[in-house]
């Protein structure tokens, strides 16, 4: 079996998994991949008998091959040690007939925190093995900004730079990020949306000139997103939790299959999903869904990607994405890795914005893959309904993934609920018939209906100084990075 991860547009390109953990993306713009996914079969009745703690080192342990059982489990034991407010890390909640996966009990309320819980103390693993420090250069609509911070902060030899778009966050998402603390950390608002964020981002780690800065202070460029595979794969994880807890409930048999409604921007979370089903999870079909930035239910239904049109600002805005990242992956593993074409679909995606993909391999991604998406009224009407039917409050972004299960034709169905609903407290409350002019105060507003209380992370944000206020254009970007190296490294 191989023992390196390739480039989607470089099969020449191996790198052991450490490396990939500190470069990020491939130097060529691609994203790195492992080819024997498929041959590792994960052992359910195993799953089904173990702690999150201990499935996390079954399913890890075949991907990180490079890390030692002692390393892994090291890292593992303190990303899960007393960070989450719930013992089972990520628990489910019926709802109605959907299986809610409640992936926001950790220290920043939304699910990147699974991952970026674990990815620090992988890349210090990494580290040790370099003799070099690091600078994480981070886009974020909204979620994993917060919780990149949150895992990196005043970790040694590591900075770490989020850029967020202006305005374009929730209030709490904001508050989040801006009262950040930590020697190593900073935070920039850019004028331009995730989008022209995330790809300035990419060009930086391709950036000749940035690299050659960084190498002579030994300093590596990496991120902390979804395309550096150390923050992708502790994602699985969780997949193979809520099959376990069917089991255990027993919803189903070992070996039935069962279907995953993913709310999604980037395509992290439903790749992590897909690569669950690669390694022998009993899926029937994933669930895309997605807000009035419908790019991907567009590409599910019409095999058309097309990022040309109107960025629509909603009330879900860790999902106002027009550009997907992680789709490609899902491309190099359908089209049987095939690099030219990946490399022909990227191309055409940065000369012109869109592709197109051959009839064959739509047909084969739409038999695994459903979708659809609701704009900001239907969100609305969606969190309105499962309040009003089950108690239960939702967030925009779980509220999209619900409404999706819902119209899924297959059961059980288990919904990823990706953010506490506090993080969008005004939203939610307008959503619920009842106005807040001011964020904080909708919090305490929305505990009142809520049966979760407010998340000591974000009760803690009434009383925390705004630290971060520098407002930058996305031409700005290469020097803070060459100055947060100065000034963090
Ligand atoms: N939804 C994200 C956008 C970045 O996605 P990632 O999973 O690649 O980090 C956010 O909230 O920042």
């Amino acid at each position: 079996m191989e023992k390196y991860y390739v480039s989607t547009r470089d099969k020449n390109r191996k790198i052991s998994p450490k490396k990939a953990i500190l470069e990020g993306i491939s130097p060529e713009g691609g994203l790195y991949v492992w080819d024997d996914l498929d041959t590792i079969s994960i052992d359910l009745e195993q799953i089904c008998k173990q702690s999150y703690q201990e499935n996390a080192f079954t399913i890890l342990r075949p991907l990180l091959m490079d890390f030692s059982d002692e390393e892994l489990k090291e890292c593992i034991e303190k990303a899960y040690t007393n960070s989450f407010s719930s013992s089972d890390i990520t628990p489910i909640r019926k709802v109605g007939d959907i299986y809610v996966l409640e992936l926001f009990h950790g220290p920043t309320s939304a699910f990147k925190d699974v991952a970026l819980t674990l990815l620090p103390q992988l890349m210090k693993t990494a580290l040790k093995s370099e003799d070099a420090k690091a600078m994480i250069l981070t886009a974020t609509s909204g979620d994993t900004g917060k919780a990149a911070l949150e895992g990196f902060k005043d970790v040694e030899d590591i900075g770490i730079c989020v850029f967020y778009p202006d305005q374009k966050v929730s209030q709490i998402q904001y508050r989040q990020m801006a009262t950040q603390k930590g020697n190593n950390v900073k935070v920039f608002a850019v004028e331009g949306n995730f989008d022209d964020a995330q790809s300035k981002v990419k060009e930086l780690f391709m950036d000749l000139d940035l690299e050659k800065e960084a190498s002579q202070k030994n300093i590596l460029l990496t991120s902390a997103n979804s395309i550096n595979i150390g923050r992708l794969v502790p994602q699985i994880v969780y997949y193979f939790e809520s099959y376990k807890y069917l089991v255990n409930h027993h919803v189903i048999q070992l070996g039935d299959k069962v279907s995953f409604s993913v709310p999604t921007g980037n395509f992290g979370d439903v790749l992590a999903g897909y690569y669950a089903y690669l390694m022998g999870l009993p899926v029937q079909r994933f669930y895309v869904a997605s807000n009035a930035n419908h790019v991907l239910t567009d590409f599910l239904q019409t095999g058309i990607y097309d990022r040309n049109r109107e960025f629509i600002q909603t009330i879900s805005p860790s999902m106002d994405i027009l550009i997907s990242s992680n789709l490609e992956r899902l491309l190099y593993y359908m089209s049987g890795k095939d690099t030219d074409f990946v490399n022909a679909c990227m191309s055409s995606l940065h000369q012109t914005g869109r592709y197109q993909i051959p009839q064959e391999l739509l047909n084969k991604i739409q038999s695994l893959f459903g979708c659809a998406y609701l704009d900001d009224e239907q969100t609305k009407q969606g969190i309105r309904e499962v309040y009003n039917k089950e108690g239960v409050v939702l967030d925009p972004h779980s509220a999209i993934g619900y409404m999706t299960a819902k119209q899924a034709e297959e059961r059980p169905v288990v919904s990823l609920a990706t953010a506490s609903p506090y993080k969008f407290s005004q939203d939610v409350l307008e959503a619920l018939g009842t106005s807040c002019q001011e964020e904080l105060s909708a919090m305490h507003s929305l505990q009142k209906i809520c049966t979760d209380p407010i998340p000591q992370g974000l009760a803690q944000l009434e009383t925390l100084p705004i630290l971060h206020k520098e407002v930058i254009s996305i031409s700005q970007m290469k020097d803070v990075v060459k100055q947060a190296m100065e000034d963090l490294l």
